[in-house]
């Protein structure tokens, strides 16, 4: 991947959730990992954030006046899955109004991405995702709903 910091693509994301009466029965924000290598996140003081974790989603507690950083779908696919993509959602409650905000940090729009040969052990690894650009990735993503990994796998070569 080649990329000057200058042309990084950078995109803000605000969320509000306000107050559901059966928050039971509602999904604020459905399970998805983000593109691009860092998230950085922050929110008012409601908690409603949840990460897979072991096969349980698990409340997000946030340090006050601190960032939580996501590691995003292109660090997964620039060290080959050795890092691997947080899936997060973000769930509702009847009581309080919640915001967040999420900047993403990706790589120019037309860099392609692939794995870094650093983190490929002597061509023993073999690719595990499809070559893209950057760009082509956001299309992918924003022409289908959020699911999961979906994306990744989409672009995973199988086998791998
Ligand atoms: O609001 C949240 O807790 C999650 C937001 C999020 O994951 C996103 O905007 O990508
Ligand atoms: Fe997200």
């Amino acid at each position: 991947m080649a990329s000057s910091l200058e042309n990084c693509l950078q995109i803000m994301i605000a969320n509000l959730y306000p107050p559901w009466p059966q928050p039971e029965l509602t999904m604020g924000l459905a399970a998805h990992t983000d593109h691009g290598l860092l998230t950085l996140f922050i929110q008012n003081d409601t908690v409603g954030l949840q990460v897979l974790h072991k096969d349980k989603w698990v409340n997000i507690h946030l340090i006050p006046n601190s960032f939580l950083a996501n590691i995003g779908d292109h660090i997964e696919i620039l060290s080959n899955r050795k890092y691997k993509s947080v899936l997060h959602r973000a769930v509702v409650n009847d009581r309080d109004v919640r915001i967040s905000i999420a900047l993403t940090h990706g790589p120019a729009s037309d860099a392609t991405v692939n794995p870094t040969p650093m983190l490929l052990e002597d061509g023993q690894n073999p690719l595990a995702y499809r070559v893209m650009k950057y760009k082509e990735y956001l299309e992918l993503q924003q022409s289908n709903k959020l699911d999961g990994k979906s994306y990744l796998e989409h672009i995973r070569n199988k086998g791998i």
